[in-house]
């Protein structure tokens, strides 16, 4: 085939699709085996989008008249679709390492919460924080997630908590979005802690009258595309009434339910976020049995955040009843003051090791899953041909190393829709 091409990924000793058949998520039957081809290349149009996938010797026949911006020999390791990490919180001032000496002497974090610090103690260095500031912090985060593996990142605000500082927030966000190599899925987050002074009820209401029209003039007006909306639905902070309201609010707006729920109390998350539609919910360490039967019957995707569990000794969230019940899983590194992970592998390490995961099962979880909770699952999460070209090379002929990989030398990103113009960085 000739023809001009971004991207050639020649004689991978395994190049694993997760899945194959245009499917957009994955349960567990389909996580046991992931689609893999052994021996196999890959090609990236000008686009970025993928335009072959195949056996090495089947490419280099079809394409041996075409040329490519960049050839990359791939003997002897592995390729993946980009990792996509499906809950952070990235954009802050101000770190909490005290909080991390007070939990260790015994303090809940809902103690530390209450008392001021926290969410709370995150806001108020954040909204002094400037813009630009935000900004290079914001900027240096994800570069270090991408060096990680990741491709596609959710993004929350919620550390604003008034209408200023969420949209100085999503203005910092959507300077990313434009201007940066990596994906991101946007998520307004207002609601993610009851601002000092008001009640939960109070901090609804201005959401819902104030904050929400607000980013329906910015999306019409082209200034800042939010995707998600997020409340953090918990005892002492938002209540399930509160968090319906909002959520409807956000939904009738244009945007994806995907919200907190379930983590430190059971709330009953899991059977609003059903009766919502609710494309995703976060955490979920104390659902219901119901709850559980619920998202799964909705097909709303429960994101397990394993460094949370084990950074505040919560319980871990039921991932394997969770995956026997036809729940679609997925991961994220819920990256903020409190979790400083960057890493989607060591997410998915903990993963196996705390929630007792497969490695595929990890994996899955980790791509064509995580993309299925932002709604992405028809671009990303998976290798197959009219899929954006987002891929990672592991320097390993072993493919079972993917979920232990935690070290960022080993991996090499190739994104085929670059926003800098570099397809491919070491
Ligand atoms: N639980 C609520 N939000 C975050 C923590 C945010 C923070 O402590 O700053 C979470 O997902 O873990
Ligand atoms: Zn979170």
């Amino acid at each position: 085939m000739a023809g001009e091409y971004r991207l050639l990924l020649e004689n991978a000793r395994q190049l694993v699709l997760v899945c194959g058949r245009g499917e957009k998520y994955l349960l567990r039957a389909g996580m046991a085996s992931l689609a893999v081809l052994q021996n196999a290349s890959l090609v990236v149009g000008q686009d970025g989008y993928i335009k072959a996938v195949g056996q090495a010797d089947v490419i280099r026949n079809q394409f041996s008249g075409a040329t490519f911006e960049r050839k990359i020999d791939c003997t002897g390791k592995c390729i993946l679709p980009g990792l996509v990490d499906a809950h952070t919180h990235p954009v802050w001032a101000g770190d909490r390492v005290h909080e991390f000496a007070m939990k260790l002497a015994g303090a809940s974090y809902m103690e530390i919460h209450q008392a001021g610090g926290g969410i709370h103690f995150t806001v108020e260095h954040t909204r002094k924080a400037t813009e630009e500031e935000l900004f290079n912090t914001f900027k240096h985060r994800l570069e270090r997630m991408r060096r990680a593996g990741s491709t596609l990142v959710e993004c929350k605000s919620g550390y604003g908590l008034n209408l200023e500082t969420e949209l100085k927030m999503l203005r910092v966000i959507e300077r990313a979005k434009q201007s940066m190599d990596i994906g991101i899925s946007s998520t307004y987050c207002g609601a993610h802690s009851v601002p000092k002074g008001k009640t939960a009820t109070e901090a609804a209401d201005d959401i819902i009258h104030n904050h929400l029209p607000k980013l329906k003039e910015l999306k019409l007006s082209g200034e800042i595309h939010v995707n998600n909306i997020d409340v953090f639905c918990e005892k002492g902070v938002f209540d399930l009434d509160s968090t319906r309201r909002i959520l409807q609010a956000g939904k009738d707006t244009g945007l994806q339910i995907n919200f907190h729920g379930d983590e430190l109390h059971p709330m009953k998350s899991a059977e609003l976020g059903a009766e919502l539609g609710a494309q995703a919910i976060s955490h979920l360490e104390e659902v219901s049995d119901e709850g559980i039967a619920a998202i799964a019957r909705a097909k709303c995707a429960a994101v397990l955040l394993p460094t949370t569990a084990y950074m505040l000794r919560l319980k871990q969230p039921q991932a394997g009843k969770m995956l026997n019940e036809g729940v679609i899983v997925a991961l994220g590194s819920d990256f903020n003051p409190n979790a400083y992970c960057f890493s989607m592998p060591m997410v998915m390490h903990l993963a196996c090791v705390n929630m007792k995961m497969s490695m595929n099962e990890a994996l899955a979880a980790a791509t064509i899953n995580a993309a299925y909770a932002l709604g992405k699952s028809d671009t990303h999460g998976s290798i197959e041909i009219g899929k954006q070209g987002d891929l990672v090379i592991i320097n390993s002929s072993r493919t079972r190393q993917r979920s232990a990989v935690t070290d960022s030398s080993q991996v090499t990103i190739a994104r085929g829709i670059p926003r800098s113009g570099a397809a491919v960085c070491p």
